[in-house]
């Protein structure tokens, strides 16, 4: 893939989604999506249930191909090339937009392989002691396990095995990383302990993060799109975007009305 970057406003753009609707089946999912991504900053989407924010998301890395009713029209650019043109590979877009979700998910081996394992697969022939000690630290993990690298992966606390989740992902060098609600399943000191590290881990890459947490997205997050739900006279509930802004702005002096209406918990 190329990577030409685009520059806008001096912030160099690493994912460009341009009119971008989103079918499952006939149901549209989401509709007219345009939104910037910038690169080495952390982009939150907010917005209330069923309003498209994972369905975005898993666009980026194409993951909702394994879906069968999915269709999408109009284009995401990852640097100047389209993510769906014909001669993408799905599994490339992957290891370059790599993905945690919202329940921690180790693999069934140790702490070790659950990072050596995508590492090997994606063909990585340096040292792997040293790949593995260098992902669990940029994770704010190592200190933690350097003494039982080799017990499994669940043997892990949740906010622990979140971590080692991220740094599974960060071990096949990735651009970016997408986070679906990571810390909806961790405790308040988990999730601080994650949202640390996602203010690091940004010096290194680009993070676009779902969160139901708005607090979350205002403490994290240096852009913020606000996402809603129009009910059609079908009854067809469709997710757009309302608003996409510097997150201060998104909720301290937001434009629209709607999005006003949701940071201030006036909203439904
Ligand atoms: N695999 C699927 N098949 C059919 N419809 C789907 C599928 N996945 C999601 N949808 C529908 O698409 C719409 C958007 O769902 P999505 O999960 O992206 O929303 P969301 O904003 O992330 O919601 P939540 O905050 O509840 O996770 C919803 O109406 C949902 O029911």
């Amino acid at each position: 893939m190329a990577t030409n970057i685009s520059t806008v406003n001096g912030t160099e753009t690493v994912l460009r989604t341009e009119n971008l609707n989103v079918y499952y089946g006939k149901f549209l999912a989401l509709q007219n999506i345009w939104l910037d991504i910038p690169k080495n900053q952390v982009t939150a989407f907010i917005g209330p249930s069923g309003c498209g924010k994972s369905t975005l998301l898993r666009c980026y890395n194409r993951l909702n191909d394994l879906i069968e009713s999915f269709r999408a029209e109009g284009k995401i650019l990852f640097y100047d090339k389209n993510l769906y043109a014909s001669d993408i590979d799905p599994v490339e877009v992957r290891r370059r937009i790599g993905m945690v979700f919202q329940r921690p998910n180790p693999f069934p081996k140790s702490i070790y392989d659950n990072i050596a394992f995508g590492a090997k697969i994606n063909g990585y022939k340096g040292n792997m002691d040293e790949l593995v000690e260098r992902s669990l630290r940029q994770a704010a993990l190592w200190d933690e396990v350097k003494d039982k690298l080799r017990q499994s992966g669940s043997s892990l606390s949740g906010g622990q095995q979140q971590r080692l989740c991220i740094a599974r992902a960060i071990a096949v060098q990735p651009e970016i990383i997408l986070m679906d609600e990571p810390c909806s399943a961790l405790d308040p000191i988990s999730t601080l302990r994650v949202e640390e590290l996602i203010h690091q881990l940004k010096e290194q890459y680009t993070i676009v993060i779902v969160t139901h947490n708005m607090q979350q997205a205002a403490r994290v997050s240096d852009k913020t799109a606000f996402f809603n739900v129009k009910t059609t006279e079908s009854g067809s509930r469709n997710g757009y975007m309302v608003e996409y802004d510097a997150t201060e702005l998104i909720f301290n002096n937001p434009q629209q009305q709607d999005t006003r209406d949701y940071v201030s918990g006036r909203f439904g």
